[in-house]
């Protein structure tokens, strides 16, 4: 195992219920949308990127918090956080502040610094916004690196964005050599999954499936599920 892992980024979801965190979390993983699972497990997942002839593990730890109490766990863990809300639910980006409060507290307290990524999902369903995106802006300048605004319903790559943003995150906190990173969504005004912001980084669509076939290759268990019993529609 040791020596099986080479650089390795570990990242934890949070939010409130059903705002996204599984479907990201497996959209990022499959490159598939999830419509049903069983919402009371948390796991943690592992993909194998060769990307720009560079090679790492992301791993995500999907939470599922009953309460306030066991927080340890992730902090211990976590290399970064993303905090996701729905844009469709108020609630939700109330939970988000929280979860932005409670995580920027806890690395002010243990003297640390991690990338936090506020993720405002949903972003397929437009007519049922309830969180502006001016919001996201404002809440993610007082506590949080980046923003996000992107769905798990369609385009796979603003999902990759938000992980790649975070790895870059990383990558560029610990002083590692960092990903080509070009940003298709974050503080821009143009969210909507499909509609690209500005031209993706030099890689074609052709090159980034030719890197997940060769990581796939390397590493046939380059996706690892554990016991998360979904459906899964393409
Ligand atoms: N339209 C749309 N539906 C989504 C999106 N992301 C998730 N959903 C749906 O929202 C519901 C909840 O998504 P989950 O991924 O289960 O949410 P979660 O945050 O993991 O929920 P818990 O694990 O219960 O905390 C599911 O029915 C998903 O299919 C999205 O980007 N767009």
């Amino acid at each position: 195992m040791g020596s099986r892992r080479k650089t390795e980024y570990n990242i934890v979801i949070l939010g409130a219920l059903g705002v996204g965190k599984s479907a990201l979390t497996v959209k990022y993983m499959t490159k598939r949308f999830i419509m049903e699972y069983d919402p009371f497990i948390e796991d943690i997942y592992t993909k194998h990127e060769g990307v720009e002839s560079q090679d790492f593990f992301v791993n995500v730890m999907d939470t599922f918090e009953k309460d306030d109490s066991n927080s340890q766990r992730y902090f211990r863990w976590a290399d970064a956080y993303m905090i996701v809300y729905s844009i469709t639910d108020r609630t939700s980006f109330e939970t988000a502040k929280d979860y932005t409060c409670k995580v920027s507290d806890y690395l002010k307290n243990a003297n640390k610094e991690c990338p936090i990524a506020l993720v405002g999902n949903k972003s397929d369903l437009e007519r049922y916004r309830q969180v502006s995106k001016s919001d996201g802006q404002t809440l993610c300048t007082d506590h949080c690196g980046l923003f996000f605004e992107c769905t798990a319903a369609e385009d796979y790559e603003c999902v990759e964005d938000v992980f790649h943003g975070l790895v870059h995150a990383i990558q560029k906190s610990r002083g590692d050599r960092s990903l080509v990173y070009s940003p298709l969504f974050i503080s821009e005004d143009r969210v909507h999954a499909g509609q690209k912001a500005r031209p993706r980084s030099p890689k074609n669509s052709t090159d980034k499936k030719d890197d997940i076939k060769q990581a796939n290759k390397k590493n046939p268990s380059s996706f690892k599920l554990f016991n998360k019993s979904f459906k899964i529609f393409n």
